[in-house]
């Protein structure tokens, strides 16, 4: 019924968008087969404005939002009133069963929440410092070894690949204390499952996939459970990794619950997995994760917190690459901060330290704003609504409108990449990379869309986690809402490498200009053009400092 409400309620047929190729496809394939993220995206912000309506699959209409106030409603405000969409949602528990990013919208996704919540809070990131940043050193001196020794000129070096697995091992100790030994080549089951699995299942989907996934939406859903048993690219490469996880993950839950009943004789252990069998057992048993949603939080943990954060992390050093002048600056800051840390007799970077470094601050956050992986989201009205709107837009029939009324069952798709592009929000120069603009932005009269620096990309919603008391309102706040419950680590992580690396290494686009594009997939990984069967890569020449 809501499906049917949704494709016959006309309000949304008056907000302008593009016209679609195929009566059958809309123009869905306008956005999965494009080139580059943004290809599209950028015309249609600038034709539209900060809401256009595209066609779906089979003549449905999806209503995607740039608009900040548009998008705080959506994913802030209503969030629970905004689920994921039934092939998001599908995906989702494919990969990674009935975890956190499955969590149906309501009670569900709150009590996974609440039990996640403390293996992310400040003082628990602030003890993986030392991981992040032993992990960077040893790529710093694995390249040093393995390719540059004998190379004071330097070499090209694919990064992503490097940066994904040291990423892997990061997250492998954080969240279970394990050691993927990704950086060490080991040839590891698990390590490999994950290795490339989004350029491998969801690059250009067919148009049958396509198809076949709008129908979901008609099907019932317990049926939706089974859908993954299909022999299809996508399915096999997911199941195949579900499993080679779940094994794993069911022995670390039964280890980490003997160590809590038997007394926990190591209460020191900080990895994820055992500050959430933790928090579980202290929950009122009607409360408590079951053993399903425990194992699939460890896929979630992985899946969510590799790929991310060296992809941005690629696309980082990929401008610093490009803006040489920014990157001297950048290693004059670090080298200034190095001398000041060994003159007080301390023995590496603190957290206060990267925090008192602006132009680190500015490139992490420009690189998040510029390199958005999720570039947009999928989500579906539950309700009737009416989204409000901060600049109003024109209509079909020419009248300008600031809210949109919608239908339940409405698809909605918040852009993030386009968003953080609004000339209105980050000034003229949007479309260019340019970290000065963190060093100089006042945000106080900003719509306040996303927690770090009004920046969406983590979907995040806005408090000031500095001031303590808004850290514990965050706690509470945050359990309803689906903002990136790693994007503390992720940022710490991020700096913790660029440091290292910014501070051992020059790194320059090599002579062969590779053009690079940023492919279409789940965490807009980077791939060389007319290379793309050889998945995420970034070629940069890598000289020693
Ligand atoms: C640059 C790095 C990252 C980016 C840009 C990013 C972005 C996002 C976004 C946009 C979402 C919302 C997705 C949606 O609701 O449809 C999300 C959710 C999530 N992220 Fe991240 N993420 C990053 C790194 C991480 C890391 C390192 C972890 C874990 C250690 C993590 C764990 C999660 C989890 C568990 C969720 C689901 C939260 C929920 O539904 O309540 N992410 N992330």
């Amino acid at each position: 019924v809501t499906v049917y409400r949704a494709l016959t309620h006309n309000s949304i047929a008056r907000v302008r968008g593009p016209p679609s190729a195929s009566l059958l496809l809309g123009n869905v394939t306008d956005t999965l087969y494009q080139e580059s993220v943004g290809d599209v995206e950028f015309k249609w912000l600038r034709d539209y404005g900060g809401a256009w309506r595209l066609k779906a699959l089979l003549g449905a209409n999806i209503l995607a939002l740039a608009d900040p106030k548009a998008l705080q409603h959506v994913l802030q405000k209503s969030a629970y009133d905004y689920p994921k969409t039934r092939q998001l949602w599908v995906t989702l528990y494919n990969i990674t069963g009935r975890s956190i990013l499955w969590a149906p919208a309501g009670e569900i996704h709150a009590r996974h929440r609440k039990v996640m919540m403390p293996a992310f809070s400040v003082p628990q990131l602030r003890s993986f410092l030392p991981l992040f940043r032993r992990s960077a050193s040893k790529l710093s001196q694995l390249w040093k070894d393995r390719i540059l020794a004998g190379r004071p000129g330097g070499a090209t070096v694919e990064v992503n690949d490097w940066l994904a697995r040291t990423t892997l091992d990061v997250i492998g100790e954080a969240a279970f204390d394990f050691d993927f030994g990704a950086l060490d080549d080991t040839q590891n089951e698990l390590s490999q499952a994950y290795h490339n699995m989004f350029a491998d299942s969801q690059l250009y989907p067919s148009v049958w996939n396509m198809i076949f996934q709008a129908l979901w939406s008609l099907m019932p859903e317990p049926l939706l459970y089974y859908i993954r048993y299909l022999p299809t690219r996508e399915f096999k490469r997911y199941r195949s990794t579900r499993e080679i996880m779940d094994k794993f993950s069911a022995e670390l839950i039964k280890e980490r619950r003997r160590d809590f009943v038997a007394g926990d004789p190591d209460k020191s252990r900080k990895d994820v997995m055992s500050v959430l069998v933790r928090a579980n057992m202290s929950e009122n048993p009607k409360t408590q994760l079951s053993d399903e949603e425990m194992r699939s939080q460890m896929s979630a943990m992985t899946l969510a917190g590799h790929e991310t954060t060296a992809n941005t992390l690629t696309w980082m050093l990929w401008e610093l690459a490009k803006y040489p002048d920014v990157q001297d600056q950048l290693r004059a800051e670090i080298a200034q901060k190095r001398q000041d840390i060994v003159a007080n007799g301390a023995y590496d970077f603190a957290l206060d330290d990267f925090e008192a470094m602006p132009l680190l601050q500015a490139v992490v956050k420009e690189t998040l704003r510029f390199h958005p992986i999720a570039s947009y989201l999928w989500r579906v009205a539950a309700k009737d609504d009416v989204i409000p709107l901060e600049k109003p837009i024109v209509t079909e029939t020419g009248e300008l409108i600031s809210e949109i009324p919608i239908a339940a069952g409405q698809v909605v798709m918040p852009s993030l990449c386009t968003y953080n592009r609004l000339a209105h929000v980050w000034g003229e120069d949007a479309h260019e990379w340019n970290p000065t603009r963190f060093l100089e932005r006042d945000t106080e009269k900003e719509t306040k869309v996303g927690m770090y620096a009004n920046l969406i990309s983590f979907c995040t919603l806005f408090l000031r986690l500095r001031d303590p008391k808004l850290t514990f309102l965050f706690l509470f706040a945050a359990a309803g809402v689906r903002s990136c419950i790693g994007w503390r680590f992720s940022v710490i992580e991020m700096q913790a490498i660029v440091v290292d690396l910014v501070e051992n290494f020059r790194f320059a686009i090599p002579d062969d200009k590779p053009e690079i594009i940023r492919a279409p997939t789940m965490t807009m990984g980077p791939m060389v053009k007319g290379k793309m069967q050889e998945g995420f890569q970034m070629p940069l020449h890598v000289v020693p400092v």
